[in-house]
């Protein structure tokens, strides 16, 4: 059996408190200048593409959380993301920032965040002014998109914002005036699936997590949640079974299927051995762009399920 070399030296996973300290002084600088934070996280992985250490120096600051790609997520965990977003005191939207679909759900949520804020502000005689946010979230998860598509043609800037850098100004857009320069925050990688579904989405690249590894995680997962997609789209016979425990085991597991995939693609090594590494990077591709079909990457958390039903809400179910 051929093993990646990559596979057994898999690296530690790094955490930069260096940068983290930076990009946190910097953030903390910019959220005193907003009314309402407007999170994003990648509509596949939720939770794994937010910075738990956000909702800290966001401290009581209302959210908006944007959840991106929904063009590339499993339609029915969107909802149930929302559901559980929502449940969770945030104003919830879920957009694919590239085409726009869902963006301008996005200020009828800035002025609901503020609301209350606005009314306190009424009954003291204060003048009604623009609701001011700024978009933050981990690279890579579609902030410029996102700022882009929001700003338009119509879009004009105004004033230089001081104690953040010199260049950072507000764009106006009607009632609400954004940061145009966004907030980028690491993920925090401490937990080794978490590491592995950023992977997957693509959020992290191959220097913490290598492809054979990364996509093994993902057939694994894949072929018990989606497995008619991946069926459809390599037209497998067999799937891998099993649930993950580590990289070696995984690769182990997924092996066959990717000689599979590489023997159809006609992915050929000397002497017509199939080249299950190269069709591993493939499916990542593939998987990334959307290709294989829309998919999310973790459930919403286990809530209770009568809860849900008497709600009349979609219910969950168990990651595994
Ligand atoms: N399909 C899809 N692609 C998206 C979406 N949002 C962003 N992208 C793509 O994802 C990639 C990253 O988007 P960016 O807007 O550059 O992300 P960012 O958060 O500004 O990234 P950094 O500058 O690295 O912090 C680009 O190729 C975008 O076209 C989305 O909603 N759907």
């Amino acid at each position: 059996m051929h093993v990646p070399a990559e596979v057994s030296r898999m690296q530690p996973i790094h955490w930069f408190p260096g940068h983290m300290a930076k990009a946190k002084r910097q953030i903390q600088e910019a959220l005193a200048l907003v009314d309402v934070v407007t999170e994003l996280v990648d509509a596949r992985l939720p939770q794994a593409s937010a910075n738990p250490m956000l909702r800290q120096i966001a401290g009581q600051k209302p959210r908006a959380v944007v959840m991106t790609r929904i063009d590339l997520a499993d339609p029915l965990q969107t909802r149930r993301w929302e559901w559980f977003l929502q449940r969770q005191g945030a104003k919830v939207v879920g957009v694919d920032a590239r085409s726009g679909e869902g963006v301008r759900a996005l200020f009828a949520v800035w002025e609901e965040a503020v609301a209350e804020k606005r009314a306190r502000e009424r009954q003291r005689g204060l003048r009604p002014r623009p609701v001011r946010t700024m978009v933050v979230g981990i690279p890579n998860v579609g902030k410029s998109s996102l700022i882009n598509r929001l700003a338009g043609r119509a879009a004009t800037k105004t004033g230089d914002l001081p104690g953040v850098t010199k260049a950072a100004q507000w764009i106006r857009l009607g009632h609400v005036e954004l940061l145009d320069t966004p907030g980028v925050l690491w993920p925090k990688l401490d937990d080794e699936h978490t590491a592995y579904k950023l992977a997957v989405s693509g959020a992290i690249k191959s220097e913490v997590l290598d492809i054979p590894s990364v996509c093994a995680y993902f057939l694994l997962f894949a072929a018990r949640h989606y497995p008619q997609l991946l069926q459809a789209r390599y037209g497998l016979t067999e799937l891998p079974q099993g649930t993950w425990t580590d990289a070696q085991t995984a690769w182990e597991m997924v092996e066959p299927v990717l000689q599979e995939i590489a023997r159809r693609r006609g992915m050929l090594r000397q002497g017509g051995v199939p080249d299950a590494e190269r069709a591993s990077e493939l499916v990542l591709r593939e998987v990334q762009t959307g290709r294989i079909g829309r998919m999310t990457f973790e459930w919403a958390p286990q809530e209770r399920l009568d809860e849900a039903a008497r709600k009349d809400e979609p219910g969950t179910e168990d990651e595994g």
